[in-house]
């Protein structure tokens, strides 16, 4: 059975319908490339998905209850990383993930955040304020979330290969193969095509006018 499941979504924004009668499904060991053009729905899609956004009509269902009474369960069982980096740019790479994951209530030491900042090619860098940063660093920074929510099942990317060069889109991609192998789902926004895998699928948003 499906994850995430979307019924008869609706979406207006500016009185203009991105979409409506919605269906939608994301299961275990599937990664679901969003495609469509700018300005679709995309994000608006993947927030109301995430929860962080209302539709106008429809429901998001997660192991059958409404995402709302799902509560903690869903929030604990999602990972949701957006256009945005979701940084404080005045803290160190360190200090934002510290951060989020005290937020997050993961427990992880020091070295642990250092050795996975060195992974994702920051070494040198863990203790720099990320504003000083590249922004395909800054990238890498937010990115990092996938290697500490391991409890997250169901994972929501918007963009997340903004900025990154070919090595960084690369390890990101096997990431995110290697979390579908191992039983989540991914559902991605991407530009740019993704490396060709049996698990993986599309799922087109067409503009409306
Ligand atoms: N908060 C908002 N208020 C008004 N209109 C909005 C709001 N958020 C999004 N929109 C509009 O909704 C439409 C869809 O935006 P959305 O960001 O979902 O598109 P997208 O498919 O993700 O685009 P892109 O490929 O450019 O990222 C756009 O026309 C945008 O102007």
């Amino acid at each position: 059975m499906a994850d995430l499941i979307a019924q008869k979504l609706m979406c207006i924004k500016r009185d203009r319908v991105l979409f409506e009668a919605l269906d939608f499904s994301l299961g275990a060991k599937q990664i679901v490339h969003l495609k469509g053009p700018n300005g679709a729905g995309k994000t608006s899609f993947l927030r109301i998905l995430a929860g962080l956004a209302t539709a106008t009509e429809g429901v998001v269902k997660y192991k059958e209850k409404n995402i709302e009474s799902a509560g903690h369960d869903f929030y604990t069982s999602t990972l949701y990383i957006g256009h945005k980096s979701g940084l404080n740019s005045a803290l160190t790479g360190i200090e934002n993930t510290q951060f989020w994951a005290n937020q997050h209530g993961i427990d992880i030491s020091q070295s642990e955040i250092i050795a996975l900042l060195g992974m994702i090619g920051l070494a040198g860098l863990e203790d720099l304020p990320v504003a000083h940063l590249s922004a395909g660093q800054q990238r890498r920074v937010s990115l990092l979330r996938l290697w500490l929510k391991s409890q997250a099942r169901i994972w929501l990317l918007d963009e997340p290969f903004t900025a990154l060069d070919v090595q960084g889109v690369a390890l990101i991609e096997k990431k995110i193969q290697e979390h579908a192998e191992s039983g989540g789902s991914v559902l991605i926004t991407s530009h740019q095509a993704l490396q060709p895998h049996p698990l993986k699928s599309e799922f087109m948003l067409e503009y409306r006018f």
